[in-house]
């Protein structure tokens, strides 16, 4: 497609956002926005803009896509911005925002009627346009409000075609009720593990680096953005002081199994997570994207690490990740190396297969 493309905030999401639509419409021109000059002049670096802009109003009139990717809370004061300006009769305007509720709410109360409001339900605790990559949204849902712009909708998957995501519909309401449950909640809980670990850090000084793996592991998320946290749970708060209404009973329910050593209940709490857990859909990407780990059972001498990844860079497989993990006692160790795809994990493993004779997992 050919047009003016504006992005608004040259983070993660906007950056990679710019890549996709660079690569399915190289004809499209894409203009950047943002409040922080650093950020500007390294998507230019990266060639994910092509050119700058200060502000909407300097810009706004030209664009056929107007995508807002910042924090929500700025998104309802660009939205504000938006009504007072001239713009082009067929423009389509998006956001990438983590709510939706508050925000289709504020854009029908302006009668913004371009507006067709979007989430693509794949990221990462990185922000910033250093971590964008193209293939962030491949097979990841990306949540649509159109309201009434069906229409506008349909151009707007024309437009989003390179990010290889699968588009769904839904409303503002479930959108918030869904996202909170499986994405803003876990959020505000792996941030409240975090504290409650910190609090016993001075008297267990051993605790630090204890907590170098399982718990790490968990509490990933709780690296992400503290800005644009504020705005998600500001935004959802309704959602959420009910599900955290129901953790606190669920809390309390657990303390008294525990004072009652409750055996059977006990087991039948962790019992029913770990099926409901086992049977989430796996090998496709959602709020909590897929890791594709390959577990590598290597003998703990000088080399192991390099003769492994060795073979993996003759076969060109990328690597995104690598560790040893900890955990066990005698003279093996497990080494546990990620990968951006599944495809990627499958090379991975024949290729070791062929090399070596370690026992490969995957969990
Ligand atoms: N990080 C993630 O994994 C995901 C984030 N989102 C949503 O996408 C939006 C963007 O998130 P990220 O890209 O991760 O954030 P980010 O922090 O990486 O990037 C946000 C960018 O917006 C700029 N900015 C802030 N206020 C601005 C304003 N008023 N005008 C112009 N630029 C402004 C910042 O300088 C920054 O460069 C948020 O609404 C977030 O909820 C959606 C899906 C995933
Ligand atoms: O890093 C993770 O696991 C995430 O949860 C990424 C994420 C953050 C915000 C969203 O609205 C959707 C996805």
């Amino acid at each position: 497609m050919r047009g003016n493309v504006i992005i608004v905030g040259l983070g993660l999401i906007g950056g990679s956002l710019g890549i996709c639509l660079k690569k399915a419409h190289p004809e499209a021109k894409i203009v950047g926005i943002d409040t922080n000059p650093e950020h500007i002049q390294l998507a230019k670096v990266l060639g994910i803009i092509d050119e700058s802009a200060n502000d909407l109003t300097e810009s706004a009139s030209d664009a056929d896509l107007i995508i807002l990717s910042t924090p929500v809370q700025q998104t309802e004061k660009l939205l504000r911005l938006l009504t007072g300006l001239p713009l082009k009769e067929n423009v389509i305007i998006t956001d990438t925002g983590s709510t939706k509720e508050k925000i289709m709410i504020l854009a029908e109360q302006l009668n913004i009627n371009s507006f067709v409001g979007g989430h693509p339900m794949a990221g990462s605790h990185k922000s910033g346009v250093a971590a964008a990559k193209d293939i962030l949204f491949e097979n990841a849902f990306y949540l649509l409000t159109p309201g009434g712009n069906k229409e506008k909708a349909e151009i707007l998957k024309d437009w989003l075609i390179g990010t290889k995501a699968q588009f769904v519909e839904t409303t503002p309401s479930e959108h918030d009720k869904m996202t909170g449950i499986i994405s803003h909640f876990p959020h505000l809980i792996a941030s409240s593990l975090v504290r409650e670990a910190e609090k016993f850090q001075g008297e267990l000084p051993l605790l630090s680096r204890l907590a170098a793996g399982g718990f790490r592991d968990i509490t990933r998320i709780a690296s992400s953005s503290p800005e644009m946290w504020r705005d998600i749970t500001l935004h959802n708060d309704r959602n959420l002081i009910d599900l955290l209404e129901g953790w606190k009973l669920e809390m309390e329910h657990l303390i008294d199994l525990l004072r009652k050593q409750n055996e059977e209940e006990v087991f039948e709490f962790f019992q029913s997570a770990k099926q409901f857990r086992d049977e989430l859909p796996v090998r496709t990407r959602g709020a909590i994207p897929a890791f594709h780990d390959l577990y590598v059972d290597v003998p703990d001498y000088p080399g192991v690490i390099s003769e492994v990844t060795g073979y993996l860079a003759e076969d060109r497989i990328s690597i995104t990740n690598i560790r040893i993990l900890e955990t066990r006692e005698d003279i093996y160790g497990v080494l546990v190396i990620s990968f951006q795809t599944e495809e990627d994990r499958e090379r991975a493993q024949t290729c070791l297969q062929s090399h070596t004779d370690y026992d490969l997992f995957i969990p």
